[in-house]
C-alpha cells in the first residue's frame, strides 16, 4: 500500500479562499491588508519565492510592496526602508527575504522589524512568546506543516515526532508547536549518532536538513507520517525534497510531496499572518 498525499496547492487553495474572504471583509471597512517584501541581491531562487509571495498577495486581495536592492547596497539604507516600513500605518507585514548577503548582519535586521509587523515571526520577542506558548506570529513553514497535520487529521498527542534539522526557521519552532500539542519531540541534526535509529521511531518525521533525497524509505517507520519541508534544485534544475520519496512512499501512511507541499502552504500562512496583523490593527 502507498501513502496518502498530503496536497499541499489544494490545501492552500482552500486556506487562501478563507483568508481572502476575510481579507475582503478588512477592506470594506476601509483597512487592506499590506504586505512589504524586502529583497537584497539576485539569488534566482529569493526572486522566485518572492514573486510567488506577491502574487499570492494580490490574488487574496491584499497589497504587496517590493523593494529590490543590489546585493552590494549600504545596509544602512535597507534599515531606514525597514523603520520607514515600521512607521507606516498602512503596512502591516513586513518580510526581509532570507539569506541576506554576507556583509549584512542578519539578526540585526530582523530584530529591527517591529514585532507587530513581523510577519515571520523571526524577532526575537516573537520567538520568545512562541516558546513561552502564547505565540504572536507563528513562522510560516512550521505553520504550514502544523495545517497539514491537521487537515490530514494526523493524532499528535504522545505522538513520538522526530524532526531532522535544528535551524531557527524551522526546526526549532516546529519543535515548540508539536511540544505544545503534547507530542515527545526529538530533534536531529548534523551531529547526531545514528540518525536512523531515530528515524525509525518517528510516528512523525519532519526533514527539513536541506541534502537532497538523505532521507529514505529504510529510515521510516512503517505507516508513519513524512513532513519535507527539504527545497533542494538537482544539476538539472530539477525541485526536490530531503525526502527520497520514491522509496518513503511506500512504507510511510501520509506523506507530503515535493514541489506541491509545504512550499505552497508556507505562503498560504505569511498571507494568514499578514491579514492577521491586519485585523490587529482595528482593535
Ligand atoms: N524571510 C523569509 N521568509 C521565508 O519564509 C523564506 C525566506 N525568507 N527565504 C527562503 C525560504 C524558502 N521559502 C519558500 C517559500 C515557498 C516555496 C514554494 O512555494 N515552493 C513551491 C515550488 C516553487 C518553485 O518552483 O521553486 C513548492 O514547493 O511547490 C518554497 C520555499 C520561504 N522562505
Ligand atoms: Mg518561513
Amino acid at each position: 500500500m502507498t501513502a496518502k498525499i498530503i496536497d499541499g496547492n489544494a490545501l492552500s487553495t482552500e486556506v487562501r479562499g478563507q483568508l481572502a474572504e476575510r481579507a475582503a471583509a478588512l477592506t470594506s471597512v476601509g483597512i487592506t491588508p499590506c504586505l512589504a517584501v524586502i529583497l537584497v541581491g539576485e539569488d534566482p531562487a529569493s526572486a522566485v519565492y518572492v514573486r510567488n509571495k506577491v502574487a499570492a498577495c494580490e490574488k487574496a486581495g491584499m497589497i504587496s510592496l517590493r523593494d529590490v536592492y543590489a546585493a552590494d547596497v549600504e545596509p544602512a539604507l535597507v534599515f531606514a526602508r525597514i523603520a520607514e516600513l515600521n512607521a507606516d500605518p498602512s503596512v502591516h507585514g513586513i518580510l526581509v527575504q532570507l539569506p541576506l548577503p554576507k556583509h549584512f548582519d542578519s539578526e540585526a535586521i530582523l530584530e529591527s522589524i517591529s514585532p507587530e509587523k513581523d510577519v515571520d515571526g523571526f524577532h526575537a520577542e516573537n520567538v520568545g512568546a512562541l516558546m513561552q506558548g502564547n505565540p504572536r506570529f507563528i513562522p510560516c513553514t512550521p505553520y504550514g506543516v502544523m495545517k497539514m497535520l491537521e487537515s490530514a487529521k494526523v493524532p499528535l498527542k504522545g505522538a513520538e515526532v522526530v524532526i531532522v534539522g535544528r535551524s531557527n526557521i524551522v526546526g526549532k519552532p516546529m519543535a515548540m508547536l508539536l511540544l505544545a500539542q503534547s507530542c515527545t519531540v526529538t530533534i536531529c541534526h548534523s551531529q547526531s549518532r545514528d540518525l536512523a535509529f531515530h528515524t525509525r521511531r518517528a510516528d512523525i518525521l519532519v526533514a527539513a536538513v536541506g541534502r537532497a533525497k538523505m532521507i529514505t524509505g529504510d529510515m521510516i517507520k512503517p505507516g508513519a507520517t513524512v513532513i519535507d519541508v527539504g527545497i533542494n534544485r538537482t544539476a538539472e534544475g530539477k525541485l526536490c525534497g530531503d525526502v527520497d520519496f520514491e522509496t518513503a512512499k511506500e512504507v510511510a501512511g501520509v506523506i507530503t510531496p515535493v514541489p506541491g507541499g509545504v512550499g505552497p502552504m508556507t505562503i498560504t500562512m505569511l498571507l494568514a499572518n499578514t491579514l492577521e496583523a491586519a485585523e490587529r490593527s482595528l482593535k
